[in-house]
C-alpha cells in the first residue's frame, strides 16, 4: 500500500489572528514530528508501534497482508512524503530495490538516457536490463544539458536517469533545465533522480521537474548504517499506482522493524546533516589548501557550484579528492584510524573509501577510464565526530602515507611534490620542497625534569597533581650516519653504546604497514616483543636501564619510519638530572628521543626565524605532537604513567595535571606563584624502579579499595587547597609558605601509607625537620628511594642552607638547590653554516648551580660549531657534566616551548 500524502496533514500552527497567518513548520520540525492525523494510535503511543504481523484479520480492513500494506510502513511512507513535499512515498528493501521497481516501468525497445558518473550498482542494473530487457541506454555527461539533446527521441525516450551531485565525482546536473528540455521534446519521458547524496533536506528534485525521486534510505535518511532501505517519492498518481503495483507484486516492501528504525532515523536527519556538511566543508577546504584536486560543490572553484546553489540547499557531506597516485591513495586509506574503511555513506560515522576498488569496482576499468573516474580517487563521507579529531586523523594518515610533508620554510604541511611515486617518494623532490638543507640534518634537543609537589602516584588514578619543571635537563643529539646503521649512546648509563644495522631491526613485526595499529593510546606489543627477543635480547637481563632506554628509542624509530625512510643516524642522550631518582629523568629522556626523531622524520619543524616574527618559540601544535609521542615512550619506560611527567617535560612551567578518564575535569592548568618558590631536592641515591612502584600502588588499590579510595580523595583535597593558596592574591607570603609546608607533611603521610617511602627518605625528612632547620619535606616522584623535596622559605638563612646541604652530603645524600617553572622542550635548529668559535667547551670550573633556566631566545645570531656535526657530538659526549648545560645553551639560539 502506498501512502498518499495530503498537505492538510501538516501539523502547522493555527493562526493566532488574521495578522499572524498560518506558516508551515520548517524542515527539522517536520522531521522530528511523526504525526499522521488519519492514523492516530489507540493508546497515544509517542513512537509508532512495530506491527510485526504478516497478516491482518477480517475481510474489509485497511490491511490484510504485510507485503501489500503494513501500518508501521504506512506511517513511514506518510512521513517521507511529508518531508519530501511529495504526494506519494513508498519504501522498499534497499536503494537498488527502489531503482529496480522504477526500471520495471520500462518496456523492451525503450530508451534511457543516464549519466556517465553513476553509482556502480546503478550501472550494474542498467547493464542487466540492456542485456535482458532489450532496453537501450545512452550514457552522457549530464553536467552539460545539451549533451542529452542528440539522444532525446519523442517516443522512444522513456526515462532519464540523473544523479546530482554525482557519486563519487560530485558533478552537478542542472535538474531543472534538463527536465524542461526533455519534457519539451519527449513529453512522456519520466525524469528519475537518485537523490541519495542530498536527502530531501538539501534537495527536493520533484520541485525542479522530476517525476520520480528515489533515495537509498540506508544512507542519510536512516543515518546509522543499521538497516537497508529504499524510498521512492512522486507526485503523479498514475506513476505511483504503477510503482505500488510492482512493489506489491514482487514483494520487496520494507519490513515493519526496518520501517520503525528508518522512521526513528529520519527524526534527526536535519540535525545530523547540518553537522556533517559543516565538517565536510572544513575537510574540503583543508585538502584544497594542501593542493589536492578536491571535488566538493562547496569549494569556490567547483564548476557546478552556481547551478547546485540554485537547486539545492546545501553541499552535503560527501567529497572526493585525487592524490595523483593509486598506491599512495591506498596507503592513505589504510593509514586512517577514525575514518572507517567502508562502502556506502550517510552514516553518523565518517568513512573513507576508494571507489575504483570498492563501490565502483563493478564497473569495467576501461569504462571507468573512459568516464574519467580516476583510479586514485579517495571518497570521504563525513560523519558527526568532532571535526578536529577527523582533521587530525586525516592529517596523520596523509603524513604516514607520505602524501604531505612539513615544510620548514613555510612552517606548515604541504603536499609532496612527486605524486607519481608513492612507494618511493622522491627524496630529491622532497629536498627541493624543503629547501634542500634537511637531508642529514643534525638536531639538538633538550627537556627539563620535574618535581611533583603534590599528588604523585595518585595522579595515575585520576587525582590532580601539582608539578613544575626543574632546571636540570636531559639533552639529546641526533647526527646523521651514512653506513646504514643506527647507534645510541647513553652517557648516564655507564656510557652505554650500541649500534644496529637498520636492516636487522625486526621490521616484519610492523606487519608491513608502517605505523598501522600504533596509536598514542596503545603500544604495539608485537613490536615490543620482537625488539626484546631480537636486537635487545642480550640486554634484557643484564642492563635493565639501557634495555629500557634502547627499547624506547628503537620503538619510536621504527613506528615513525616509513618503508622508504629509515635514516641512518646516531643518537646521544645526556642528562644533568639524576637518572631514576624521581625527578622525571625518563620523561625528559622520552621527550628528547621523541622530538629528535620527529624532527628527523620531518613530522614536526620548529618555526623559521624572520625579522617580523620577533622571538620565535616552539608552536603549541609541535609541542602537542612531541607530547603525544613522549607519552608513548613513557608508557614503555613506566608501564602506566599518568602523563604528568612528560607534560611538564614538554610544556615546562608549573601546572596542575589531571589525567582523563576518572570522572574529574581532566587536563592541564598553569599554576602561578610556583616559580618564586625555592626547593631543595635531595637524592637519597637509593635506586628504585618507577614501573614497579606504580604497579605496586595499583595492586594495593585493587586489594584495599576503600583505604586507597580515601587517600585519593584526601590528596585531591590537598592539591585543591595548594592551588587555591597559590592563586590567592590576598594570602600573605608567610601564610602561603606555612600552608604549603603543612600540605607537604600531610601528603607525605599518605605516600607512607601507600607504601612508597623508604628509610633513607625518612632520614632526609628528619634531618631537614630538625632544629634549627624546621623544614617540611616529602618524597617526590615514585618514591621507594630517589629524591625528596624540601620547601625552603624566603627568609631561610644562607648559612643554614649551607649547613643543611653539608649535613645531607655527610649522610651520603646528594642535594640540589633548584629553581622551578622554567621552559619546557628546547630545540636548537642548526643551519648549515660554518663553525664559529664563540662557544667554549665546558670546563670543570663551571658550577652546576650557576645554570639558569633557559631564557626566551634572542633574535638571529651566528651559531657556533653548527657546521661541524662531529665536533658538536664529540664535545657533547666528552665534556664534564658540571658545565654541560652552559655549553649547550651557548651553542646557539635555542627555541623553547
Ligand atoms: N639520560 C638518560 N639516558 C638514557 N636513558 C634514560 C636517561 N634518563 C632516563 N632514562 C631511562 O629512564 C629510566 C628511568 O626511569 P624512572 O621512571 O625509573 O626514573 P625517573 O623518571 O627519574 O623517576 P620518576 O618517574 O619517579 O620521576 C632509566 O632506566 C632509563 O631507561
Ligand atoms: C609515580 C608517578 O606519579 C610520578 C613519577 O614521576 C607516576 C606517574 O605519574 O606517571
Amino acid at each position: 500500500m502506498m501512502s498518499k500524502h495530503s498537505f492538510a496533514d501538516l501539523p502547522t500552527p493555527e493562526p493566532e489572528s488574521p495578522l499572524r497567518p498560518r506558516k508551515p513548520y520548517r524542515f527539522s520540525t517536520l522531521c522530528a514530528t511523526v504525526d499522521n492525523p488519519d492514523m492516530k494510535d489507540q493508546y497515544g503511543s509517542s513512537s509508532v508501534p512495530i506491527y510485526q504481523s504478516a497478516t491482518f484479520k477480517g475481510v474489509s480492513g485497511e490491511y490484510d497482508y504485510s507485503r501489500s500494506g503494513n501500518p508501521t510502513r504506512s506511517h513511514l511512507e506518510h512521513h517521507i512524503a511529508k518531508i519530501s513535499s511529495a504526494a506519494h512515498a513508498m519504501v522498499v528493501s534497499s536503494g537498488m530495490a527502489a531503482l529496480d521497481v522504477i526500471l520495471r516501468i520500462l518496456k523492451p525497445g525503450d530508451e534511457v538516457i543516464a549519466g556517465d558518473d553513476l553509482y556502480g550498482g546503478t550501472n550494474r542494473l542498467l547493464t542487466y536490463i540492456i542485456t535482458h530487457g532489450g532496453i537501450v541506454v545512452h550514457h552522457v555527461d549530464t553536467t552539460n544539458p545539451s549533451s542529452l539533446l542528440p539522444h532525446i527521441h519523442p517516443d522512444k525516450t522513456a526515462m532519464v536517469l540523473l544523479e546530482s551531485p554525482t557519486n563519487p565525482l560530485l558533478k552537478i546536473a542542472d535538474l531543472a533545465t534538463i527536465s524542461q528540455q526533455v519534457k519539451e521534446r519527449a513529453p512522456n519521458a519520466l525524469i528519475v533522480v537518485d537523490n541519495t547524496m542530498m536527502s530531501p533536506y538539501l534537495q527536493r528534485p520533484l520541485e525542479h521537474g522530476a517525476d520520480i525521486v528515489y533515495d537509498s534510505a540506508t544512507k542519510y535518511l536512516s543515518g546509522h548504517h543499521d538497516l537497508m532501505a529504499g524510498a521512492i517519492t512522486c507526485n503523479r498518481d498514475d506513476v505511483a499506482k504503477q510503482l505500488a503495483f510492482t512493489i506489491n507484486s514482487i514483494g520487496n516492501a520494507l519490513t515493519p522493524v526496518d520501517s520503525f528504525f528508518l522512521l526513528r532515523g529520519i527524526k534527526t536527519l536535519a540535525l545530523r546533516m547540518d553537522r556533517q556538511q559543516a565538517t565536510a566543508d572544513l575537510v574540503a577546504h583543508y585538502l584544497h589548501a594542501l593542493g589536492f584536486i578536491v571535488h566538493y560543490p562547496g569549494l569556490p572553484n567547483h564548476p557546478g557550484r552556481e547551478i547546485h546553489q540554485r537547486i539545492a540547499e546545501g553541499n552535503g557531506a560527501v567529497l572526493s579528492f585525487e592524490t595523483g597516485n593509486k598506491a599512495l591513495s591506498e596507503k592513505i586509506v589504510a593509514a586512517t584510524r577514525l575514518w572507517g574503511i567502508s562502502v556506502s555513506f550517510g552514516c553518523v560515522n565518517s568513512l573513507i573509501s576508494m571507489p575504483c576498488v570498492m563501490s565502483h569496482a563493478s564497473i569495467d576499468p576501461a569504462v571507468r577510464a573512459a568516464r574519467g573516474l580516476p583510479e586514485d580517487l579517495i571518497r570521504l563521507c563525513v560523519g558527526i565526530e568532532d571535526p578536529t579529531d577527523l582533521l587530525d586523523d586525516l592529517e596523520r594518515a596523509l603524513l604516514d602515507a607520505g602524501a604531505i610533508i612539513h615544510s620548514v620554510s613555510h612552517n606548515k604541511y604541504i603536499r609532496t611534490a612527486d605524486p607519481d611515486a608513492a612507494d618511493a617518494i622522491s627524496h630529491a623532490v622532497e629536498r627541493l620542497v624543503l629547501g634542500g638543507h634537511l637531508e642529514g640534518q643534525q638536531w639538538f634537543v633538550s627537556a627539563p625534569g620535574k618535581v611533583i609537589l603534590f599528588g604523585e602516584h595518585v595522579v595515575v588514578h585520576g587525582v590532580t597533581a601539582v608539578a613544575a619543571s626543574v632546571d636540570l635537563r636531559c639533552y639529546g643529539l641526533v647526527t646523521p650516519r651514512n653506513d646504514g646503521k643506527l647507534s645510541v649512546r647513553f652517557h648516564d648509563i655507564n656510557e652505554f653504546y650500541h649500534e644496529w644495522p637498520i636492516s636487522h631491526l625486526p621490521w616484519e613485526a610492523l606487519n608491513g604497514t608502517p605505523s598501522e595499529g600504533v596509536s598514542h593510546e596503545t603500544l604495539d606489543q608485537t613490536l615490543l616483543t620482537a625488539l626484546s627477543a631480537g636486537p635487545l635480547k642480550e640486554l634484557g637481563d643484564t642492563q635493565p636501564q639501557a634495555f629500557a632506554a634502547c627499547t624506547t628509542f628503537l620503538y619510536l624509530y621504527m613506528v615513525l619510519a616509513t618503508s622508504d625512510d629509515r635514516p641512518s643516524l646516531d643518537f646521544v642522550a645526556r642528562s644533568t638530572l639524576p637518572v631514576g631518582a624521581g625527578l622525571g629523568s625518563s620523561a625528559s629522556f622520552s621527550t628528547c628521543a621523541a622530538s629528535a626523531l620527529l624532527l628527523t622524520y620531518r613530522r614536526i619543524a620548529p618555526p623559521t626565524k624572520s625579522a617580523h616574527q620577533g622571538q620565535p618559540t616552539i608552536p603549541v601544535d609541535v609541542a602537542d605532537e612531541v607530547n603525544r609521542w613522549a607519552f608513548i615512550a613513557e608508557k614503555i619506560l613506566h608501564g602506566n604513567p599518568s602523563g604528568v611527567d612528560n607534560s611538564v617535560a614538554v610544556y615546562g612551567g608549573a601546572l596542575a595535571y589531571t589525567r582523563a578518564g576518572f570522572g574529574r575535569k581532566s587536563g592541564m592548568e598553569a599554576i602561578q606563584g610556583f616559580k618564586s618558590l625555592r626547593f631543595l631536592l635531595t637524592n637519597s641515591k637509593i635506586p628504585r624502579d618507577t614501573k614497579k612502584l606504580v604497579a605496586g600502588v595499583g595492586e594495593k588499590k585493587a586489594k584495599e579499595p576503600e583505604l586507597v579510595g580515601r587517600i585519593l580523595d584526601a590528596v585531591q583535597n590537598i592539591s585543591d587547597r595548594a592551588r587555591q593558596a597559590l592563586g590567592d592574591p590576598e594570602l600573605s607570603r608567610d601564610a602561603l609558605l606555612s600552608t604549603l609546608s603543612a600540605l607537604i607533611e600531610e601528603n607525605h603521610g599518605y605516600l607512607v601509607t601507600l607504601g612508597v617511602s623508604h628509610p633513607a627518605l625518612e632520614q632526609i625528612r628528619s634531618s631537614t625537620a630538625g632544629i634549627p632547620y624546621k623544614l617540611s619535606t616529602k618524597l617526590t616522584g615514585a618514591g621507594g628511594g630517589g629524591c625528596a623535596v624540601t620547601l625552603v622559605p624566603d627568609d631561610f638563612a644562607e648559612s643554614n642552607l649551607r649547613d643543611l646541604t653539608n649535613d645531607l652530603i655527610q649522610l651520603g645524600f646528594q642535594p640540589y638547590l633548584t629553581s622551578v617553572g622554567g621552559s619546557g622542550l628546547g630545540i636548537l635548529p642548526f643551519p648549515p653554516k660554518s663553525a664559529s668559535s664563540r662557544s667554549h667547551a665546558p670546563t670543570t670550573d663551571d658550577a652546576l648551580d650557576e645554570v639558569t633556566p633557559p631564557k626566551t631566545p634572542t633574535p638571529e645570531r651566528e651559531l657556533p660549531l653548527s657546521g661541524n656535526p662531529d665536533l658538536v657530538r664529540a664535545t657533547f659526549g666528552s665534556s664534564p657534566a658540571s658545565g654541560l648545560a652552559a655549553w649547550v645553551t651557548g651553542l646557539g639560539d635555542w627555541l623553547y616551548v
